[in-house]
């Protein structure tokens, strides 16, 4: 009956996680998997969170289906971190916005809708670009593509390249973007050139979909969302997927949210209506729990300004984080430059290492990485640096 059914290759992410677990190595270090760890390599619960917690938990409450479109507190919440508090997109009502299964349910309803609604358009990813990206959208059938992104010669963007692709597109093909913090490769585009693909976005008329995973580990929360708000300014109808896995440190309670940015009013009506039913015939609604937290936290003046000092506090780690493996691998590798590491941006670091060498840190040091030389540079800490650069120089030295 199912002996046609293809055996799963398994995900180059989160298949880590397994290999990683089953690994004796005691000096094993994971830097595979995009989750925060602390200087102790213990992933945090933050102080906002477990206040959150406790007024969830006392007095203990009924656990009733969401709308389908989630919390309203879990929607705001989303809504004024990506927007601005006082946006004024938001004050004329012009963004339909739920709460969602992580950023990864974003994107999945998000990319129905393109399916759609949108049946002729094609959607781009960077290249590189996190893997899921490609697996999402293709599994709703909506053609991918992808645009040039990545310099491997100088560690930096493709700009040209990459403008001189978008202006070859069709009227509403959709480009898949990272607002900050790309994953994979930590090279994000500056504030210029933001508006150079904006511009162009705008005279070819296509569709931004922004999808934003780290808002906060990048800059601080409002430059991280620059893209995002200065699409809003020029009127563009625009997608974006949040998550609040990583700066929530809430990964399994799958929260985050899908907002669509419309001319009018009536088309933001429309659109919500859309989202509404596509939740509810892919998944009916979103997790309570996780809602819950995030309301709370989002809503709570004086919790809100604790999270935001928290997320911080995890961005100026990872920072310090890739500060010290620069500096320790310049002494223990002369003339090599490791500048790329305190360029990139966010939690991951593009190595540049080749799968073999990646393979080579896995066997021989029990440390783990993503095959296209992704590093999670979160996984670092003072206790484990200099194993992590030392078996780095080793592998190099080839
Ligand atoms: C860019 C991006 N977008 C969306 C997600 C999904 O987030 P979530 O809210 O958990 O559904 C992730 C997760 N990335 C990390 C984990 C994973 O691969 O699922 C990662 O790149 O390691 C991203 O890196």
């Amino acid at each position: 009956m199912f002996e046609r059914i293809d055996y799963y290759a398994g995900d180059p992410i989160l298949g880590l996680m397994d290999k990683f677990a089953a690994d004796n190595n005691p000096d094993k270090v994971n830097l595979g998997v995009g989750v925060y760890y602390d200087e102790d390599g213990k992933m945090p619960v933050l102080e906002c969170v477990k206040t959150a917690e406790q007024r969830i938990a006392d007095p203990i409450s009924p656990r009733p289906y969401l709308p389908m479109a989630g919390l309203p507190g879990h929607r705001k919440g989303c809504q004024e971190l990506l927007f601005g508090k006082d946006a004024q997109v938001l004050q004329d009502g012009l963004v339909a916005t739920i709460a969602t299964i992580g950023g990864s349910g974003a994107l999945k309803v998000g990319a129905e809708f393109i399916h759609e609604w949108f049946p002729q358009s094609k959607c781009y990813v960077s290249d590189p670009t996190w893997g899921n990206h490609i697996a999402i959208f293709e599994g709703s059938d909506v053609e991918v593509g992808k645009y040039p992104y990545y310099d491997t010669a100088t560690g930096g963007i493709k700009f040209d390249e990459m403008i001189a692709f978008f202006e070859t597109l069709n009227k509403d093909d959709v480009l898949l973007l990272h607002p900050c913090c790309h994953n994979p490769t930590g090279v994000d585009l500056t504030r210029e050139q933001w508006d150079q693909v904006l511009n162009v976005i705008q005279a070819r008329e296509l569709i931004p979909f922004m999808d934003i995973a780290y808002q906060g580990f990048g800059e601080d929360m409002d430059s991280d969302a620059y893209a995002i708000r200065k699409a809003v300014d020029m009127g563009l109808p625009l997608f974006v997927s949040n998550s609040f896995s990583k700066n929530l440190s809430l990964y399994g309670e799958r929260v985050g949210g899908l907002s669509v940015v419309c001319p009018t009013v009536d088309e933001t009506n429309r659109v919500f209506g859309q989202l509404n039913s596509m939740v509810r015939r892919i998944y009916s609604s979103p997790p309570s729990h996780g809602g819950r937290v995030v309301d709370i936290v989002m809503n709570d003046e004086a919790l809100h300004e604790q999270w935001v000092g928290e997320v911080y506090a995890m961005r100026d780690r990872i920072k310090s984080m890739r500060t010290k493996l620069k500096s320790v691998l310049e002494e223990k590798i002369s003339g090599r430059n490791f500048d790329y590491l305190t360029a990139q941006n966010g939690m991951f670091s593009f190595t540049g290492l080749t799968p073999e060498q990646v393979a080579q840190l896995q066997s021989k040091y029990g440390i783990y990485m993503v095959s296209n030389s992704r590093m999670c540079v979160a996984g670092l800490n003072s206790s484990n640096i200099d194993y992590i650069a030392n078996a780095m120089v080793d592998v190099l030295k080839d």
